[in-house]
């Protein structure tokens, strides 16, 4: 039976740069689980790479049609941005394992909705100080930063990501993300283990 690896962790921990990077290990044979959203699209980011990129009517279908999996908004100094899992047909278990990116809340619903052995945490962390800076460094680097949206989650992560959380995650294993190729052949061998 298929897995899905299931990366989580506080914004700019190094989750997108991490999933590219394990997409491109053609041995682990991974197929991506693409989620949506209804956040504005990035410089740099392509649109069914990351995310679907989708308007609040497209989502509102989804939900009409019973196949949203699990869905999170958040109060953004924008406006609320919605984050989902679409049951879209993108999954066969029987086929392939799959890496997926969310929150420790979608991660539980995955594991109700998939199967408890099913769904495999990979938990990337940072010391908060550095994963500040590389925030506010990514920022810069947009045309139009928002810095305020960067705040407003760096904080809501504090609470979102709480040492209770995780433990009633049951995650147990974290990957530190200081040094980029270490943490990603850590995470290779932990998913090979888990093959
Ligand atoms: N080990 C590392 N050393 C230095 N910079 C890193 C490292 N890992 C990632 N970065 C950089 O840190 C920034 C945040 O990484 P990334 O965008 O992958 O985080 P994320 O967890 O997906 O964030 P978010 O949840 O906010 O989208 C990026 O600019 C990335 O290139």
């Amino acid at each position: 039976m298929g897995k899905i690896f299931y990366i989580m962790g506080k914004s700019a921990s190094g989750k997108d740069r991490i999933y590219s990077l394990l997409e491109d290990q053609r041995e682990l044979k991974l197929k991506t689980l693409v989620l949506y959203t209804t956040r504005p699209i990035r410089d740099g980011e392509e649109n069914g790479k990351n995310y679907y990129f989708v308007s609040d009517e497209k989502l509102n279908e989804f939900r009409k049609n019973g196949n949203v999996i699990e869905e999170r908004s958040y109060h953004t100094v924008y406006g609320i941005w919605t984050y989902f899992t679409a049951d879209d047909g993108q999954v066969n278990l029987t086929e392939s394992d799959y890496l997926g990116i969310g929150t420790l809340e979608s991660f539980m619903k995955l594991k109700k909705y998939y199967g408890e052995n099913a769904v495999c945490p990979v938990y990337i962390q940072v010391e908060d100080g550095e994963r500040l800076s590389r925030a506010l460094k990514r920022e810069k680097e947009q045309e139009n930063p928002k810095y305020e949206e960067m705040c407003r989650r760096f904080i809501a992560d504090q609470s979102d990501f709480s040492e209770e959380n995780i433990q009633s995650a049951g995650i147990e294993k974290r990957f530190q993300n200081k040094d980029l190729d270490i943490c990603v052949k850590e995470i290779v061998n932990y998913i090979k283990s888990m093959q």
